[in-house]
């Protein structure tokens, strides 16, 4: 079941949305799969589960296996017994809640995965607890791209998706005269910021 099941071409990846419960991470992945946000009542996710979307980068079909992590304490040990399957990690923070900050931590015995901070909830900036800085700084300690996330606005939601996508893309082999990906500079050239007034 952890195996990416090949599309007729194109390269294949699986991606763990991880943090702390409540941060949004089902959230994060319904706006990109469907287009809508979950507003409302809060389900905890059980276990892990997964949704499949192929995307089109630069002509090719990539497909995304991405998987949902729980968040609670108690799922901890499933969860991390398919860490090692992942080419990607999004790590996602909630802005407004420091505990869910400092438990983001990545160590080296996965040093082949591509992590990206995406805090979630960019939007209740009213209540923000880790600042943009903040978040950039870990981000440089782990050399890993950074951009702040809004499952409710979509802000940034489908880059995070599109970026991975042609970095495996680009993995997957590289054309003649094709210039080498640079995820982090890419990343940095389309993320949009949150503005000051950005609570919605
Ligand atoms: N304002 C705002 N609320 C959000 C956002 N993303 C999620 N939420 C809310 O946060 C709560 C938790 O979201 P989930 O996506 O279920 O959280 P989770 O990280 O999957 O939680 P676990 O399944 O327990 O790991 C829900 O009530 C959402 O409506 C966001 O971007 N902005």
């Amino acid at each position: 079941i952890r195996e990416c099941v090949l599309p007729r071409r194109g390269p294949c990846g699986s991606v763990m949305l991880l943090g702390d419960s409540g941060v949004g991470k089902t959230c994060f992945l319904i706006q990109f799969k469907d287009g809508a946000f979950l507003s409302g009542t809060f389900i905890a996710t059980v276990g892990i589960d997964f949704r499949n979307k192929v995307v089109t980068v630069d002509g090719m079909r990539v497909k995304l296996q991405i998987w949902d992590t729980a968040g609670q304490e108690r799922f901890r040990s499933v969860t991390h017994a398919y860490y090692r399957d992942a080419q990607a990690l999004l790590l996602l923070y909630d802005i407004t809640n420091k505990a869910s900050f400092d438990n983001i931590r990545v160590g080296p015995p996965f040093p082949w995965l591509l992590p990206t901070h995406s805090p979630g909830r960019a939007d209740v900036s009213n209540e923000r607890v880790i600042s943009s800085e903040d978040g950039e700084t870990l981000a440089r300690e782990y050399g890993v791209p950074f951009m702040e996330t809004s499952a409710k606005t979509g802000m940034n939601v489908e880059l995070a998706f599109l970026a991975i996508a042609k970095e495996l893309k680009y993995r997957a082999g590289r054309q003649a005269n094709e210039p080498s990906f640079q995820l982090r500079d890419y990343v940095e050239s389309q993320k949009k910021r949150p503005s000051c007034c950005s609570f919605l």
